[in-house]
């Protein structure tokens, strides 16, 4: 379970939004929506603990956030822009990158499966600076696959994606919901899954 409690973000002095609060327990998601420049970038990383908040409280499994880092970091997957992919690597190169920066081995074929299903069979060994946006955007998503964690949180998930690769991160993130995982997400388009809480900035 996460739960914020009057939690406010500022940047440059700037407030950006009112006070927060909100839960989400397992099997539950909620989309942060807002203009541009609302503040939802800075809320998902304070939520991930990557900015500290001007206010408030974000607690973990019942305990502050900022007591116990390092185990959220284990139970959860914070997925930000597509620049968080490296373009001089190529798509197996960054998932096993990023595994290893998580403290975790993926081999060359888990690797290329996660690909595979996101759609990018016979992709794996290209420069990654080769792949367009959406590509770009879908090895991102594959580390989804590649690390178990109960709470994803993801900037902008859809952005690129085409309709296909919606539907597909679609279908990922109720499989994870199902299984008792929680998701929290903003996004300027709709989600495809039935209506989950809204946070607006
Ligand atoms: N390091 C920083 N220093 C000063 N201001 C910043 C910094 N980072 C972000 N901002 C400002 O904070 C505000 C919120 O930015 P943020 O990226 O959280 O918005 P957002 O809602 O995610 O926007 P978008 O929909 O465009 O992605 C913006 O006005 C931005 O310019």
């Amino acid at each position: 379970m996460l739960s914020v409690t009057d939690l406010a973000c500022s940047r440059g002095g700037r407030p950006l939004f009112r006070p927060l609060n909100f839960s989400l327990a397992p099997g539950q998601w909620m989309q942060v929506m807002g203009n541009n420049g609302a503040g939802k970038t800075t809320l998902l990383r304070t939520l991930v603990g990557l900015s500290t908040p001007e206010q408030g409280r974000v607690m973990w499994q019942g305990r502050p956030l900022a007591a116990q880092l390092r185990e959220f970091r284990r139970a959860s997957c914070y997925l930000g822009h597509h620049a968080a992919v490296k373009d001089e690597l190529t798509p197996i190169e960054n998932l096993q990158t990023a595994a290893a920066l998580d403290g975790q081995a993926v081999n060359e074929a888990q690797a290329r499966d996660a690909l595979e299903t996101l759609g990018l069979a016979g992709c794996g060994r290209l420069p990654t600076r080769f792949l367009s946006a959406g590509q770009k955007r879908r090895v991102l998503l594959s580390r989804l696959l590649l690390r178990p964690a109960a709470l994803w949180v993801l900037d902008e998930p859809f952005a690129a994606l085409d309709t296909t690769g919606a539907d597909l991160l679609g279908q990922l993130l109720a499989r994870h919901l199902a299984g008792g995982g929680m998701a929290l997400l903003s996004s300027h388009q709709p989600v495809p899954l039935p209506p989950g809480s809204v946070v607006a900035l």
